[in-house]
């Protein structure tokens, strides 16, 4: 059974995979979703420069698009950059940011990842800032302190249930095949959840928080009934249709 919330979002996050030959995935998925009726939304993040093919794939579901990583500026002169208007225009109605991936590999600071979170959201679109902690951190007991900085550093002053998605994804996690216990999971969606209402008020109680790291068609029920759970944030299994659709079936 999925936990009680706000209407759940299930979200494939391809990193730097797919190719023009890969399209027929999200098509498969498209297909396959049809006349399924879910209890949650489902999207694709796919390379920026894939975006506009994924969204003409899937004209006509109910499949959304986003990005996976936006400059802070509108536009200018950032060479390599994208901004989230372009996203946007492209057809996109989330952008993640903070992914550990960004945070480790472009040595991305909660400062940085609140002002593209605030980019986002002023482009009208949501944010879905990721947190969480490396094995490290797990191990000396520092979970709780540090994703209660990073959600603090990274969301924007004037966040709202619309506009922002918190993913917790523990970075020990990401492509290992590990997973935290259902318990830790708990733990820190509760945390998250906490947090949100100080920050927010009223409207942190309607803030999705996925979890993401190792989800499979395999664990994805598990995870996906903790309570405070109202989602996935899914890599690897998000590129091939068949496993993807393992995991959005909970939903079903
Ligand atoms: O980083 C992730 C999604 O953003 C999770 O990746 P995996 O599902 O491959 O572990």
């Amino acid at each position: 059974m999925a936990s009680e919330g706000p209407r759940p979002l299930v979200a494939g996050n391809w990193k730097m995979n797919g190719s023009v030959a890969m399209l027929k995935e999200p098509r498969l998925l498209a297909a396959m979703l049809k006349d399924v009726k879910l209890k949650a939304d489902v999207m694709v993040c796919p390379p920026a420069i894939l975006v506009r093919r994924v969204k003409s794939v899937l004209k006509g579901s109910k499949i959304k698009v986003g990005g996976q990583d936006c400059h802070w500026a509108a536009s200018g002169a950032h060479t390599g950059d994208i901004s989230a208007e372009m996203l946007k225009e492209a057809g996109c109605t989330a952008v993640i940011v903070g992914h550990s991936e960004r945070r480790t590999n472009h040595g991305e600071t909660d400062e940085i990842v609140n002002k593209k979170a605030r980019a986002v959201q002023k482009a009208g679109l949501k944010a879905i800032i990721c947190i969480g902690e490396t094995l490290e951190e797990r191990k000396s007991g520092k979970t709780l302190e540090v994703v209660t900085r990073q959600l603090k550093g990274s969301l924007p002053e004037g966040s709202t249930a619309s506009d922002t998605v918190i993913a917790y994804e523990p970075v020990w996690a990401i492509g290992t095949g590990l997973t935290p216990t259902t318990a830790e999971v708990a733990e820190v969606h509760a945390l998250i959840r906490k947090e949100l209402s100080g920050l927010m008020g009223q409207d942190g109680a309607g803030v999705r928080i996925l979890y993401g790291g190792s989800v499979k068609p395999s664990n994805a029920e598990e995870l996906m009934s903790q309570p405070n759970v109202n989602g996935a944030l899914v890599g690897g299994a998000s590129l091939k249709a068949a496993d993807f659709l393992g995991i959005i079936k909970v939903y079903a």
